[in-house]
């Protein structure tokens, strides 16, 4: 005897137990996190690495119909939501242009999130510097235009402001900007990673970006100089490389103790976990 075919009735009824597992799950992800929050306590709730390697973990088994792009906003808002359950979090919005694209970028990413906008990158950076960790600063991808605020992050100060995430995070084609966050702490690491660094050049110091990348490859650091400017006497470079950076790594000690002569200073600017790129299914 062949089932009978389901109606429309009976399809909603599944949907409705569905539903019904899924909001249990949710509560009971919700309650793990207030666990994890009290391990953390007295540091960052926000942990960019292992929020890239949940959304890589699920990205990898996602199939059927429900676009992947959509499975990310869906983990964008639960995780920013749970972080913020952990401590207050608003986002500093700095969007030159084409304002409206950047907002949906930061709005993705930080979900429910209250998205404050400024009119230039200091404000939003000082807006991070002066929180206390509760703000994160959304900016323009740092690049060689006339918009460049990255010097803004050539502080040696310990809570000073960098990079910690590149978005968007979950990459479908559907955004036309790029943007990172920036918080007055490291992004950690998450296995496939990118980091930051501003090498400062002193006043008559004539040094190529060419030479820069090769004393930076001699002590183990691979990377590109994606833009320089001056600032006082100094020229300040900034680097994208391979790899995880962060205050007290070796590696800057052995370039200084060689280079000191041309290089005045080598400042970890942060960095991220490489974003997914997805055809949209
Ligand atoms: O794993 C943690 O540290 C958490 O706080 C949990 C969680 C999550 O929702 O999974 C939330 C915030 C962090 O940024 C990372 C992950």
């Amino acid at each position: 005897m062949s089932e009978k075919p389901l109606d429309l009735d009976d399809l909603r009824r599944e949907i409705d137990q569905i539903d019904d597992r899924l909001h249990d799950l949710l509560m009971a992800r919700a309650d793990i996190v207030q666990r994890v929050a009290v391990l953390k306590r007295g540091t960052a709730a926000m942990r960019p690495e292992r929020e890239a390697s949940i959304l890589r973990r699920l990205v990898a088994r996602h199939r059927g119909s429900l676009p992947v792009g959509i499975l990310g906003r869906i983990w964008r808002e639960i995780i920013s939501s749970l972080t913020r359950g952990q401590s207050p979090l608003s986002v500093a919005l700095y969007a030159p242009y084409g304002v409206l694209e950047f907002f949906d970028v930061a709005r993705t990413h930080f979900g429910a999130a209250r998205i404050d906008l400024h009119d230039t990158p200091a404000q939003a950076l000082r807006a991070v510097a002066e929180s206390g960790n509760q703000v994160v600063g959304v900016l323009p991808l740092p690049a060689g235009d006339e918009n460049a605020w990255w010097p803004n992050l050539a502080s040696t100060d310990q809570a000073r402001p960098r990079i910690i995430a590149r978005l968007p995070f979950v990459r479908d084609g559907s955004s036309a900007v790029e943007a990172v966050a920036v918080a007055p702490f490291d992004p950690g690491v998450s296995g496939d990673d990118a980091g930051y660094l501003i090498i400062v050049t002193g006043y008559g110091t004539e040094i190529s970006r060419g030479r820069l990348s090769d004393r930076l490859t001699a002590v183990g650091i691979n990377g590109q100089c994606i833009d320089s400017r001056q600032r006082g006497g100094d020229t300040l470079h900034l680097f994208e490389v391979d790899g995880p950076l962060s205050d007290g790594d070796a590696r800057l000690h052995s370039l200084l103790a060689a280079h000191g002569d041309e290089i005045a200073q080598a400042i970890p600017a942060g960095g991220y976990a490489r974003p997914i790129s997805t055809s949209g299914y």
